[in-house]
């Protein structure tokens, strides 16, 4: 007896091999996918009938700061300097581990409504986003930020806090939590913490997450500071590897295209972040036809302001589009593949793709809606006209996270006041 069957679905694969299903079903058991087909002879507890539906991989997040709920719409509309430094570090200086719990939480909930069943994560205590994780039943990849400011106290108090949240939920909520290093960026750390950063990686088995080149000040001063860009700075220190995911990677010559390629580094693109805090127009289309494992991000709600993968979808294929002048870059399809598959590959996550053996992540997409009223072409319309909010069913783990638009995880309601009011507290907190 399998555990859940969804029928009646166009099943959306994302598998190259199988394509997809017009009429298909899903089997699952064991946190497992174990059957897609036309039809099955399994029986199941729970049946879910997804006429007019789609099912298809989760959505996976690649880069956020999930506590950063909290300052949704809080500093719109800044330089980057000024309102990282002038406004957002200020309140997070007053953050509280209850708020990051109450933000991480909110977060989750945002995901679960839209359709991401994984994210990667940087923040600060992040026990408390784990705990979100653990209860909501997402997947991710999680690290404490570490903002080492060439501050070696401060980069001996960061990196030891990092290392015991490696070590203590690495493989935790069932295999559902990862745990990375997460060095800020090459600007706010120093050569030599950087290289300490890599070594302690290595030794733990770790990953690392670390924003890189999102500005052009970024890229000055380094050149200034070292006489070469971040990219190769690292590449220098041998900090680069598959196990790395670079965040931004906006400013890029076609030399660190060619480092990142070579390097198996993968790519977050975080297309609104950087559209919003006019960072610059990441060479996507580039890194793409080289090779470079590009995925989606959102960046936290400071910078986007929420967490639905479907318009960073829409706004990815149509920036690079504008861009590139051509309007055969970046398709429906291969956007698909860059919140789906991409995204999976640089979490190291046996998911974004619908196949036997692979993790039962995945969500069912209503499409009988006036928005995606006529349907020709699937991945057109999930790409170009879906929103998150057309998410009925999202499953991760095997385990349905919601049932229908009704969420199971935990209380919606307490979850929507409570942060609500830790937000406003927060804020009034670091205005007195
Ligand atoms: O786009 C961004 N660029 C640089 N830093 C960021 C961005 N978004 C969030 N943070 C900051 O990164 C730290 C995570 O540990 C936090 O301080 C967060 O505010
Ligand atoms: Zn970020």
């Amino acid at each position: 007896m399998a555990d859940i069957i969804i029928k009646n679905a166009y099943v959306l694969t994302m598998d190259p091999e199988k394509g997809d299903l017009k009429n298909g079903t899903v089997v699952i058991e064991d946190g497992k996918i174990t059957e897609i087909g036309e039809k099955t002879d399994e029986s199941a507890d729970t049946v879910i009938d997804a006429k007019h539906s789609v099912v298809m991989p989760g959505l996976v997040n690649t880069h956020t700061h999930a506590a950063m709920t909290l300052f949704r719409g809080y500093a719109d509309d800044l330089q980057l300097a000024d309102w990282l430094e002038g406004h957002i570090w200020p309140v997070e200086a007053k953050l509280t581990a209850e708020d990051v719990y109450k933000g991480s939480l909110l977060a989750c909930l945002e995901m679960i409504r839209s359709g991401t069943t994984a994210f990667a994560d940087m923040y600060f205590y992040m026990d408390e986003t784990a705990k979100a994780v653990e209860i909501s039943g997402l997947r991710a990849s999680l690290c404490h930020g570490l903002i080492e400011l060439w501050n070696e106290e401060k980069g001996e108090t960061d990196l030891k806090e990092g290392k015991r949240f490696v070590r203590a939920w690495q493989g935790a909520a069932e295999g559902r939590i990862k745990t990375m290093y997460g060095p800020h960026a090459p600007n706010t750390c120093s050569e030599e913490f950087l290289a300490k950063v890599r070594e302690e990686a290595s030794r733990d088995r770790a990953g690392i997450h670390i924003h890189l080149l999102e500005t052009e000040a970024e890229l000055l001063a380094m050149k200034e500071r070292y006489g070469k860009c971040s990219v190769h700075l690292l590449e220098d220190i041998g900090f680069f590897g598959p196990d790395v995911l670079a965040a931004h990677c906006v400013w890029l010559s076609d030399g660190d295209i060619e480092i990142l390629r070579k390097r198996g580094v993968n790519v977050s693109h975080n297309v609104i972040s950087n559209m919003k805090l006019a960072s610059g127009i990441a060479p996507v289309h580039k890194m793409l036809e080289k090779g470079v494992n590009v995925s989606l991000g959102t960046d936290g709600c400071a910078s986007n302001n929420n967490l639905d993968l479907f318009e960073e979808m829409k706004i990815a294929a149509l920036l690079h589009k504008v861009n590139t002048f051509s309007p055969t870059a970046l398709p429906a399809r291969q956007v698909l593949e860059m919140g789906t598959v991409n995204g999976a590959k640089a979490l190291g996550m046996e998911a974004g793709m619908l196949k036997v053996g692979k993790k039962a992540d995945l969500i069912v997409v209503d499409m009988k809606k006036p928005h995606l009223t006529p349907c020709f072409d699937v991945h057109s319309h999930l790409v170009y006209s879906a929103r998150g909010s057309d998410v009925r069913t999202t499953i991760v783990d095997g385990k349905v996270l919601m049932d229908d638009y009704r969420v199971l995880a935990f209380d919606e309601q307490k979850v929507l006041e409570e942060t609500q009011k830790a937000a406003e507290e927060l804020i009034a907190r670091a205005n007195a």
